[in-house]
């Protein structure tokens, strides 16, 4: 592989925003990305790649290189060189790579296979918990399968068309797919391309959704006619599953505290097609309690540490801090205790969250089922990335009995 000047300036730009000004990895990458209109498809491919490896293995780079956590623009070319030497790819004789030590990098990188954080490119503070909580055995499997970038799905909007109408339609633009089993509405694409410029995505044929992401609604039990709130609805990633599931009949009311979040959900539903959904900004406690004994069926899709999509998201490992995931773990302790009030007697709420740790699943679902025999545990799931291959996940389905 040749380097191209323009494009490693765009990776060292980007990794400065990242590392430097604290930006979102992926606004980041949209923004370089859009940097020079002449680029092909294996020029973004190469911006985008490199710098998701980049920050995913900053850690273990970052001590290869012996940059002490330090990201001047000098350190960041001395990172992006040993990203470079271990990939194999011959170095051009640009003055930043003028002393690059290339035998001593692959030493280095030998000799720090032995420390499980720093090998696998993880704090130290993180690997410790998640040790904790799942064990060495599950711990360093999920680790490995977390630093393999995740795969880009789609889910097949069936408000609009079939999985085989969508495949045929995306094949047209070269785009080329697979379904994956077990997942009724799942396309895995062949090689990252940019789907959302296709007359398929314009026209609402599908989302981009994780593969366990797409079980949650599923796990809901939905049918046609129902009244659903999906109380953590975000941008409605899965609110747009629930109407599809529904075929449009029936009501689903879209909450969540950020109102700027639900503007963006309406813009998908009506590319979607979807035409069940109301949204409701929660501003206060009484937004929520209006709805209590409501529904027939709630979905809480909670606020989470995202251990479990560190695959897709590998900033996340120097964004996250311990305190974060305390708190978050109280809003959960909060969130099912109000928000489970929302069902009917009979009515069903899934709990789910992205994250592996048992605190803020199992634990948290255990925990309000003691303090509220009115909810009874009708099943659960709990996904890892290094057992199905696709995001870490949990979700658990309960009834209301009284
Ligand atoms: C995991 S995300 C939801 C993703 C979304 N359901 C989807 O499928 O695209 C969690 C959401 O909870 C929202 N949130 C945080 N605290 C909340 C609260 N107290 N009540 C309701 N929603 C909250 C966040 O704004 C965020 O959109």
């Amino acid at each position: 592989m040749r380097l191209h000047r323009n494009l490693v300036f765009t990776v060292i730009d980007s990794l400065d925003s990242v590392f430097n000004e604290k930006e979102y990895a992926d606004k980041v990458v949209q923004k370089a990305l859009k940097k020079d209109p002449r680029w092909g498809a294996r020029d973004r491919k190469f911006v985008a790649e490199t710098f998701y490896e980049i920050v995913r293995w900053k850690r273990l780079y970052n001590e290869i290189a012996g940059t002490k956590d330090h990201y001047s623009r000098e350190n960041l070319w001395k990172i992006f060189a040993v990203w470079a030497v271990l990939r194999g790819i011959d170095l051009p004789d640009w003055k930043y790579f003028g002393e690059t030590p290339i035998r001593r990098i692959k030493g280095k990188f030998d000799e720090l296979q032995s420390n499980r954080a720093i090998a696998q490119s993880i704090p130290d503070w993180m690997d410790e918990l998640c040790l904790k909580e799942l064990g060495e055995k599950k711990w360093t499997a999920e680790l490995k399968a977390q630093n393999i970038p995740a795969a880009a799905i789609l889910r097949t909007n069936t408000l609009r068309g079939t999985k085989k109408q969508l495949q045929d339609l995306l094949a047209k633009d070269d785009i080329i797919t697979k379904p994956i089993k077990g997942y009724s509405c799942a396309l895995e694409l062949d090689e990252r391309k940019n789907v959302f410029v296709t007359p398929a995505f314009k026209s609402g044929l599908f989302e981009m959704q994780d593969a366990s992401s797409q079980l949650v609604a599923e796990f809901l039990e939905v049918e046609p006619g129902m009244r659903v709130v999906d109380t953590c609805a975000g941008a409605g990633g899965k609110t747009l599953h629930i109407a599809a599931l529904m075929e449009n009949k029936g009501s689903i009311i879209a909450t969540d505290i950020y109102g700027g979040k639900l503007v963006e959900l309406k813009k998908r539903a009506k590319r979607a097609g979807a035409f069940n959904i109301t949204t409701k900004k929660i501003e206060s406690t009484k937004t929520i309690k209006k709805l209590y004994n409501t529904a027939d069926r709630v979905l809480i899709d909670a606020p989470c540490s995202g251990l479990g999509v560190l695959k897709r998201n590998p900033d996340s490992k120097w964004k996250l801090q311990p305190e974060f995931i305390d708190n978050i773990k109280d809003i959960q302790r909060d969130i099912l205790s109000r928000y489970t009030k929302i069902a009917k007697v009979g009515g069903k709420v899934v709990y789910a969250t992205c994250s592996i740790l048992p605190s803020e699943n199992q634990e948290q679902v255990a925990r309000f089922l003691g303090l509220n025999p009115n909810f009874k545990l009708v099943k659960d799931k709990k996904i890892l990335a290094s057992e199905s291959g696709y995001d870490g996940f949990y979700m658990a389905l309960l009834e209301r009995i009284e």
